[in-house]
């Protein structure tokens, strides 16, 4: 629907012009005088390690300040789209993807004039990384080029576009996300339909738990140091009658059903006696441990530690669960404001509750636009699948609120408008049509319906046309058509607000070095698909990251708030975790 800006286009032709197997090319810069990333080689570069801008093998490391201020790797700083061609951050990859040759990095000239005659021949695309990144670079089989001679200096970054598209600040925007609403009345619910919630009250346990003295073990409990006799569960100690003189007596059939769980008020063990108990079952009285069934033999209507049995078997409290161990009654199990998840359904359940009180969760619609749209089958006749339907609405239900439906409603400004206006959702989320193309209805249909921009338009790549508007009884997240814009509208905007008003905390926040260099985009902030294992290693840009693809997020475990300028490798960053 709508053409890319011309920062975007700028750098699109810079990356298309990414030098070919083995050639050095002078890299493009766009009016802005933004610099391909690929100049902003990390030191790390040098040993084959991943390095920001797509510097590759062999590059000199630049110093940080190179990073810093100067626009994304391979040269999109006003897009997203591919700062970083793909191989650069191919974790583990081989072939060519590892081995392919930096691009050489020269000096860039402070004009879009390189390769004049490339450039404007050049199709720069849409931003479609698989356009700016050499197809060499994403083909594994392929035989790797010759390296590039080495890096010279970094280039002097230089002054930042005039035509910046404005927005506001990316944190900003988040805490205003935060801010616009507040959660609803609480409600009280079946505990089944409590899952996902936010507990608006606290939890206190309802009973001690466990609730009786419990057996641990399958064994028996016993009275006092052994041998023992063993006793039914309702305290006789009859044997059987024995079938011939010389068999020794049985135990009743009682006594060797023992205790088992669930029965309530077994009698009283008196010293020296001992009762077969299941594992769960009520101790009786009396008792003074539990023996495993491992650990003692029955001989007749005796009970012995076996000669193996380690000693303290039967030791006082032995397996024995304690009344109140886990809680007491009227303890606080849980704080209002945490998340009802199966573990904690499971805790009230165990503790006596039917029923929770929690913060309502919000009732979110997704209305998708596009008339290009296909809901199945394969790309076709100039149309592409909908990759956003699939995902909104399971990712804002992640989030902790409720999708009412997920609707379709092409290019069409009345249906827009008439969904918008005939809506009883707490939350509307619209994908697409947020630009100012022909077909991108979302702004028109705002100002009819007298709608407030709250924030219109993000300092953030991807996903800059991004925006919020309150509606009076409702919200809109207006998030860009771009799949990966898209992504980071939900993170910017979505996430704090569905939090705001499904009473959610915020996540702890997480920060983690970067295991390589990023490029960012000079003035607005970056948000790029890592994978953090939290196990001290870093978070590690991956690839494919256009604002198009979905291949990148669809591996990653968080997204990296790279600041303005970029970040170099070992940087902590800030990661955004994805919310399963
Ligand atoms: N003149 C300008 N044009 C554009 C700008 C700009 O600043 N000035 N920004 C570009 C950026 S950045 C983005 S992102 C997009 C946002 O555009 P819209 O929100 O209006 O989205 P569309 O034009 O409808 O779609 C953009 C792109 O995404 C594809 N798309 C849309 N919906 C889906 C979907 N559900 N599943 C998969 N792909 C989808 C659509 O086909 C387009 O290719 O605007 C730029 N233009
Ligand atoms: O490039 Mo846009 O940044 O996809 O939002």
């Amino acid at each position: 629907m709508s053409g890319a800006d011309e920062l975007d286009e700028a750098l699109a032709l810079a990356n298309d012009r990414l030098p070919k197997a083995g050639s050095r090319r002078q890299p493009a810069v766009g009016d802005d005088g933004l610099l391909p990333g690929w100049l902003t080689a990390d030191a790390d570069a040098g040993g084959g390690a991943d390095v920001s801008g797509g510097a590759g093998r062999g590059d000199a490391p630049p110093p940080v300040a190179a990073v810093t201020g100067l626009s994304g790797p391979s040269g999109d700083p006003g897009d997203d789209e591919d700062l970083l061609p793909d191989w650069v951050h191919a974790p583990g990859r081989t072939g060519p993807a590892r081995t392919a040759p930096a691009p050489a990095a020269e000096p860039a000239a402070p004009t879009a004039s390189a390769e004049p005659a490339a450039s404007a021949s050049a199709a720069p695309g849409d931003g479609d990384g698989d356009e700016l990144v050499p197809d060499w670079l994403h083909a594994p089989a392929r035989t790797a080029p010759a390296p590039a001679p080495a890096a010279p200096e970094a280039p002097t970054p230089t002054a930042a576009p005039p035509d910046r598209h404005g927005g506001t600040d990316w944190r900003e925007a988040r805490r205003t996300a935060g801010r616009a609403a507040s959660s609803g009345t609480p409600v009280t619910l079946p505990c089944d339909e409590a899952l996902g919630h936010v507990l608006a009250a606290p939890v206190e346990a309802l009973t001690d738990l466990p609730p009786f003295d419990t057996s641990a073990m399958d064994g028996w409990a016993v009275s006092g140091p052994g041998p023992w006799d063993l006793a039914a569960p309702d305290g006789s100690t009859a044997p059987e009658a024995p079938t011939a003189p010389d068999v020794a007596p049985t135990p009743t059939a009682a006594a060797t059903r023992g205790i088992v769980a669930g029965q309530d008020a077994p009698a009283p063990l008196s010293d020296g006696h001992a009762v077969r108990i299941a594992t769960g079952a009520r101790v009786p009285r009396g008792a003074t441990a539990v023996l495993r069934s491992e650990r003692a033999r029955e001989a007749g209507t005796r009970l012995r530690l076996a000669p193996d049995a380690p000693r303290g078997g039967a030791r006082q409290g032995t397996d024995i669960r304690p009344r109140g161990q886990e809680c007491r009654s009227g303890d606080r199990l849980l704080a209002s404001g945490a998340v009802v998840t199966p573990a904690v359904l499971g805790l009230v359940a165990a503790a006596g509750y039917d029923r929770l009180t929690v913060v309502p969760r919000p009732r979110v619609e997704v209305l998708v636009l596009g008339e290009e749209l296909l809901h199945e089958g394969r790309p076709r006749d100039g149309r592409i699948r909908d990759a956003l339907g699939p995902m909104i609405g399971p990712w804002l239900a992640a989030l902790g609120a409720d999708v009412v439906a997920t609707r379709r409603l092409g290019d069409d400004a009345e249906a827009l408008h008439r969904a918008l206006a005939g809506t009883d959702a707490d939350l509307v989320v619209t994908t697409g049509g947020t630009a100012a193309g022909p077909l991108d209805h979302v702004r028109p249909t705002l100002r009819r319906l007298d709608a407030r921009l709250l924030v219109d338009g993000v300092e953030v790549r991807p996903g800059h046309p991004m925006l919020l508007a309150d509606l009076g009884a409702r919200h809109l997240v207006g998030l860009p058509g771009n799949p990966l814009a898209a992504v980071s509208g939900l993170l910017t905007l979505a996430g704090p607000l569905i939090r705001a008003l499904a009473g959610r905390p915020a996540p702890a926040p997480v920060r983690a070095p970067l295991t390589a260099a990023v490029a960012g985009h000079p003035r607005d902030t970056r948000l790029v698909p890592v994978e953090y294992a939290g196990d001290g290693a870093g978070a590690v840009p991956l690839h494919y990251t256009g604002p198009a693809m979905l291949r990148g997020i669809a591996s990653a475990s968080h997204l990296a708030v790279v600041p303005p300028g970029g970040a170099a490798a070992g940087t902590p960053v800030q990661l955004l975790e994805l919310p399963w």
